[in-house]
């Protein structure tokens, strides 16, 4: 309930102190010291260069500004990312699409390693690279009639072993390793069965209540001991992820250059056209 109060307040009379970039906006509300980061890349926040780059500064700077804790959001109203951007990927040269690749392991390791506690307020759909950032969270409210997941397989590809990692972490691996080589999508409804979202709330207001509720849930404990607990679960995916990083990268640059993967993103994309034109 005080939580609830605090963030009531935040909306109106609570100082908070904002930052933006280009693609992402941060609030940190002076009360509760909790930054709520937003993502607003219009129309599916969908992951181009600037954008992950955008959103790996704010995470750090949220992180540098000893915030209490990080929720992500979107600032779209039915998406909250709709993963890499594949305009970005198609007919790209090897250069650009390595820089991508890079970028996005930056996001994700700036956010599953940070040590402030992190929430996802998931206001709409997050398949592929929209789950990524939702599962490298430790908490998850989502709205109802949206789809989550790791799709890959279905689009012919293979997610690196560091892009399951938030699913390894959530999931029982029997279920993981089905939902992960059928590429599902899951519904919001089978996503909390499954166990990946742990809420379904009926609005964003809700989410970022629910998203507040869990990071006060910590409110009395040491900061330091918090986080490093948090990461000593981590540590194994993150040396592991390390130890791979610059190879990950060649090797998705391999993979994506391919005529064959260069012409299902070219069909994919005319789909998600067609799609939306209808
Ligand atoms: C296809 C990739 C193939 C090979 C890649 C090779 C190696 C990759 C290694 C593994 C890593 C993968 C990580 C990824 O994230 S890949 C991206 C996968 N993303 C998806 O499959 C999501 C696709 N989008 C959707 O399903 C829907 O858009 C969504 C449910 C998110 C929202 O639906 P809604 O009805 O609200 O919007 P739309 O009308 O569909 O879309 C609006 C406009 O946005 C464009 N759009 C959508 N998604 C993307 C995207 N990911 N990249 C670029 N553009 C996207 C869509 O085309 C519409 O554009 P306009 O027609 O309005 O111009």
């Amino acid at each position: 309930m005080m939580h609830l109060n605090l963030l009531r307040l935040g909306a109106c009379r609570v100082p908070s102190r904002l930052m933006s970039t280009k693609s992402t906006s941060v609030e940190i509300n002076d009360k509760t010291g909790v930054a709520i980061l937003s993502m607003c890349r219009p129309p599916v926040n969908s992951q181009n260069v600037q954008f992950l780059r955008d959103l790996k500064s704010s995470i750090y700077e949220i992180e540098n500004n000893k915030s209490r804790g990080l929720i992500l959001t979107s600032a779209n109203s039915n998406v909250f990312s709709a993963g890499l951007d594949i305009l970005e990927m198609y007919n790209a040269d090897k250069e650009q699409l390595g820089t991508l690749w890079t970028e996005l392991q930056n996001v994700w390791i700036a956010l599953y390693g940070s040590g402030l506690p992190t929430a996802a307020a998931i206001n709409g759909h997050a398949p592929a690279g929209g789950c990524l950032l939702a599962t490298a969270c430790e908490y998850r409210a989502m709205l109802p009639n949206c789809v989550i997941g790791l799709n890959e397989t279905q689009l012919g590809i293979i997610a690196p072993k560091w892009l399951m990692s938030g699913y390894q972490n959530i999931l029982p691996q029997r279920l993981a390793e089905r939902a992960l080589t059928q590429g599902r999508l899951f519904t919001t409804e089978e996503a909390l069965k499954a166990g990946l979202i742990d809420e379904i709330v009926n609005s964003k207001e809700e989410a970022l209540e629910k998203c507040l509720n869990f990071i006060g849930t910590f409110a009395k404990v040491n900061p330091l001991a918090r986080s490093l607990t948090k990461l000593q679960f981590r540590a194994a995916n993150i040396k592991e992820f390390e130890k791979i990083r610059q190879k990950d990268v060649e090797d998705f640059v391999s993979l994506a250059s391919r005529p064959e993967v260069q012409k299902v993103m070219g069909d994919y994309l005319e789909n998600l056209k067609k799609k939306s034109k209808k």
